[in-house]
């Protein structure tokens, strides 16, 4: 996704502090998304992300710094002119932000109507929408009638109302149930694809991320940690908090009983589960036994599987290091300078 076009979206040293003495939400925050591009923040509650994507379409304003967007200089604009910016900027939102006594086609015209667009053509707008989120059969229908996956789609479909060419999503699927979840996220592909759209979007949820994001920025205490392609921050994540992100979605705990069934420790050794991910033409197998050969550590194979992000496989496997403690740091020390990664297991988890 990456050309050479200008960025979408640009976001240069944004700070944003909400009370004077308070910490800061956002400290020289960067980021550059290219059109096309759906790009991930993630982040934990109060890193920021959603003072950040606030940011884009000046629902916040940040104390410092620039915010560009399709080539508009947000913060030098007038009312008129950011009012003209801001729709080419559509949101979705975490809770929807339905009107309960508007039908779904009445949801989806307000922005327009807010706008001033003549009611014919609100009509027509909604007809054109409906069908590319899956609703043409609920136009009539309330919200209070409606699925949590068909209100989202209510949302995304008012959050298109106004053609925009990039899609901010807050927690977009946060409410959701994990099918449905799914569901959306084939939605705001399949929609990105279909109308151009560029899309930022920010989560809690690493899942998120590798389901449809290109590329991701990971952020703590107001900053960005970590960002790059998802692959690549999946595969080699440089960062402790990246780290455990990506362990949620990839590095599943391995079950008590399998932990049980493995042999202990001789004395004088030390036993360690980690999970070791390989990506690339490396064969983790031959670096397992290489490892074995020249630390002198036993290495017990408790699981392996292939996963791929974005149609690139990676591999993943569960182990168990047996040796004298030094040999086994050694052994996997090795392991992640020929770039594969190692992350500890909890054997109580
Ligand atoms: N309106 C506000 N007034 C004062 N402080 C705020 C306000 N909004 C956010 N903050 C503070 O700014 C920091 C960043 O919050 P923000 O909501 O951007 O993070 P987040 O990553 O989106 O977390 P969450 O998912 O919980 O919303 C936090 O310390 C938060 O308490």
């Amino acid at each position: 996704m990456q050309n050479s076009a200008p960025p979408a979206i640009v976001l240069e040293g944004l700070r944003k502090r909400y009370a004077a003495g308070g910490t800061l939400a956002l400290d020289d925050v960067s980021i550059s998304v290219q059109p096309g591009e759906i790009f991930g923040i993630v982040g934990r509650s109060g890193a920021g992300k959603s003072t950040l994507i606030r940011c884009v379409n000046l629902l916040e304003r940040p104390d410092s710094g620039q915010v560009r967007v399709l080539g508009d200089d947000m913060l030098g604009l007038d009312d008129a002119g950011l009012n003209r910016a801001r729709r080419g900027i559509g949101m979705v939102f975490q809770h929807f932000n339905l009107h309960s006594r508007r039908t779904v086609a009445e949801n989806i015209a307000f922005p327009l109507e807010v706008a001033g667009v003549p009611a014919a053509e609100r009509r027509s707008r909604v007809a054109e929408i409906l069908p590319l989120v899956g609703l043409e059969a609920r136009a009539n229908a309330y919200p209070a009638q409606l699925s949590g996956g068909q209100k989202q789609r209510v949302g995304i479909a008012r959050a298109l109302a106004s053609r925009p060419r990039v899609l901010l999503c807050d927690e977009a699927t946060s409410a959701l149930d994990p099918e449905t979840t799914e569901e959306i996220l084939a939605l705001i592909r399949d929609l990105r694809a279909r109308l151009d759209l560029t899309v930022l979007l920010i989560t809690h949820e690493m899942g998120v991320v590798k389901a449809i994001c290109d590329r991701v920025a990971v952020m703590e205490a107001g900053r960005v940690i970590e960002h790059g392609r998802v692959f690549d921050v999946f595969t080699r994540p440089a960062q402790p908090t990246t780290r455990r992100f990506v362990s949620e979605v990839i590095g599943h705990s391995v079950p008590a009983e399998t932990i049980a069934r493995l042999p202990a420790p001789e004395a004088g050794e030390t036993r360690y589960l980690a999970h070791v991910l390989f990506a690339g033409p490396n064969s983790t197998r031959a670096v397992i036994s290489q490892a074995s050969r020249e630390f002198g550590v036993d290495y017990n194979i408790v699981s392996g599987r292939i996963d791929e992000i974005s149609g690139e496989p990676f591999g993943i496997m569960a182990v168990a290091a047996y040796g004298a403690p030094a040999k086994v740091t050694a052994s996997l020390l090795w392991m992640q300078e020929l770039g594969l990664t190692v992350t500890p297991i909890e054997e109580h988890a």
